[in-house]
Parts: structure tokens; sequence; C-alpha cells
């Protein structure tokens, strides 16, 4: 058994559990959920944008705890100023610490900002709940759907205004569920199987990945050379967690990275002021 079927059995559990004590009309009723969202895709490929997806993570299977200290609100709010153009934030409990209340405290202190909701979304009912706890954006990952969930779950975050991120690993994945639905996808450089992270995943797949989507590439990533060499590559955003949230001071190490990356970048030179 590998750490994501254990995750999702475990997701499977919480997730009947939450509809049992929570039902959808609650969800619909709560007052994000008439929210407009806002385009993270837009504030990934805007002119002036870093591309910058940062991530409030606690902890994780493969590190354990990353960062047990961090305010939620006050770290996210840091982020943006520092140049991030998108959060993401957990919520799975169990096995990374976040929380539905960090997604709201996110939101709260973020109004003008995408976020995604960073879960295993394996039923559409977490799709109503990305929506009741404010966010814009959600994640699919292929290795736990079946290409006619990502097609059904994608088609349904459409009709409720939400984005789609499609986490793939492998070619494969990538050839079997993108569909039109989809808004962005995501190379996760991270094998899920011995969690060891190589850009060469990332490098090999963009070529595969249609222009008609926005290009993410996932995890492991912490140094500007290496964001310049996946920008140069065709990617339009970056995913980043741990480089940042391991420090004492996640936004200001945002802040040196972005002040290296966009100082390689020909649309930066003097235009991003932050
Ligand atoms: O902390 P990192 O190595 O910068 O990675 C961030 C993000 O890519 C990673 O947390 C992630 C990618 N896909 C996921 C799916 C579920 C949970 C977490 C993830």
């Amino acid at each position: 058994m590998t750490i994501l079927d254990k995750i999702i059995a475990q997701k499977r559990i919480e997730v009947e559990q939450r509809k049992a004590t929570t039902p959808a009309s609650v969800l619909e009723q709560m007052p994000d959920f008439k929210r407009q969202p806002l385009s993270a895709r837009e504030a990934i490929q805007g002119l002036h944008s870093t591309g910058i997806i940062a991530e409030f993570k606690r902890k994780s299977p493969s590190k354990g705890i990353i960062n047990d200290q961090a305010d939620v609100a006050i770290t996210t709010q840091g982020y943006i100023q520092a140049g991030a153009a998108v959060l993401s934030v957990l919520t799975d409990e169990p096995f990374f610490g976040g929380t539905p209340a960090d997604l709201q405290a996110a939101r709260l202190a973020n109004p003008l900002t995408p976020i995604l909701r960073k879960d295993f979304i394996i039923d559409p009912y977490q799709l109503l709940e990305a929506k009741a706890w404010g966010a814009d954006l959600i994640l699919l990952i292929a290795a736990c759907l079946t290409p006619a969930d990502v097609l059904e779950f994608s088609q349904q975050a459409q009709d409720l205004g939400l984005q789609v991120l499609l986490e793939v690993h492998d070619e494969d994945e990538l050839d079997q569920t993108l569909c039109v639905s989809v808004d962005l996808v995501g190379v996760n450089n991270r094998n899920l199987k011995t969690f060891t992270t190589s850009i060469d995943t990332s490098l090999r797949l963009v070529e595969r990945i249609p222009d008609t989507f926005g290009k993410i590439t996932e995890s492991g990533l912490h140094d500007a050379e290496t964001m310049y060499t996946l920008f140069r590559a065709g990617f339009d955003g970056f995913l980043i967690g741990e480089a940042f949230m391991k420090t004492a001071d996640p936004a200001a190490a945002l802040r040196s990275l972005v002040t290296d990356f966009t100082s390689r970048m020909p649309t930066f030179a003097n235009s991003f002021t932050s």
C-alpha cells in the first residue's frame, strides 16, 4: 500500500463523516458559497506575475513537521506582500496538518487573492466544501482518480465557478486525464512512492501540455536558477511550500527567492516593486 493509497482510504472515511455532519444544503447556505471566485490562471499568467503559488503547509508524510508555529493569516498575507500570485492552503488534517479553518482564515485575510484548496478530492461533495470555505481553485490528482472522475469533477467545478489544477506525474496520466474543463496542469516533481523530487519530470512533460492550459511545476523547488530553467522550458507557475515554510519567516524566504528570480526575467526589469 502506497502513502497515496493510505491517504485516500482515510479521505473516504472523512468525507462520509463530513457529509453526515454538514449536508450539502448547509454548505450552500454559507456566505462564501455565493462569492464570485477569482481567476488563479490570470493571476499566474499576468505579464508581471511571479507565477508563484505559495503554499501553507505545516507537515507532510515525506518531511514530518515542517512548521508548527506559523500563523496562517500572517504567513499568507506576508506571501502576497512578498510577491506570490496565488495561495495554496492544505485542508487535509491527518497527513498535512491543515484544516478547513486554515483556508477560511486565509480567505478572510486575503480577499483579493486566488486561493487553491489543497486536498485529495475524491468526491464532488468536496467541491461544495471548497466553494463554501472560500477557495477559487481546486486540485484534482490524476494518480487517485479515473479519467471519468477527472472529467466529471472538473465540469462540476467549472459549474461552480472554480478553476481546476490537474496534477500529473507522467505521460500516461497526462494523456488519459487532460480535458477542456481543466485550467491549469501541474507536473508534480515528487515521486509519490519514493518521495524523491526531480525537475526532469517537469522538463519531460512540459512539451506535451498544450498551450491552451496554464503550466505549473510543483514540489521540490527552492532556488531561482531552477525556477528560471523551468520558466524557459515553458512553465508559467511554480508551486512551492517547504522551501518557505521550513524557515522561521516564510514570507521573507519568498521575498528573497522572488528578488533572485525576477532579476533574471526580462519582463521584470524594474517593474516589480512591492
Ligand atoms: O513543499 P514543496 O516540495 O515545495 O511542494 C509543494 C507542493 O507541490 C506539494 O505540497 C504537493 C504537490 N501535490 C500535492 C498533493 C497533495 C498534497 C501536497 C502536494
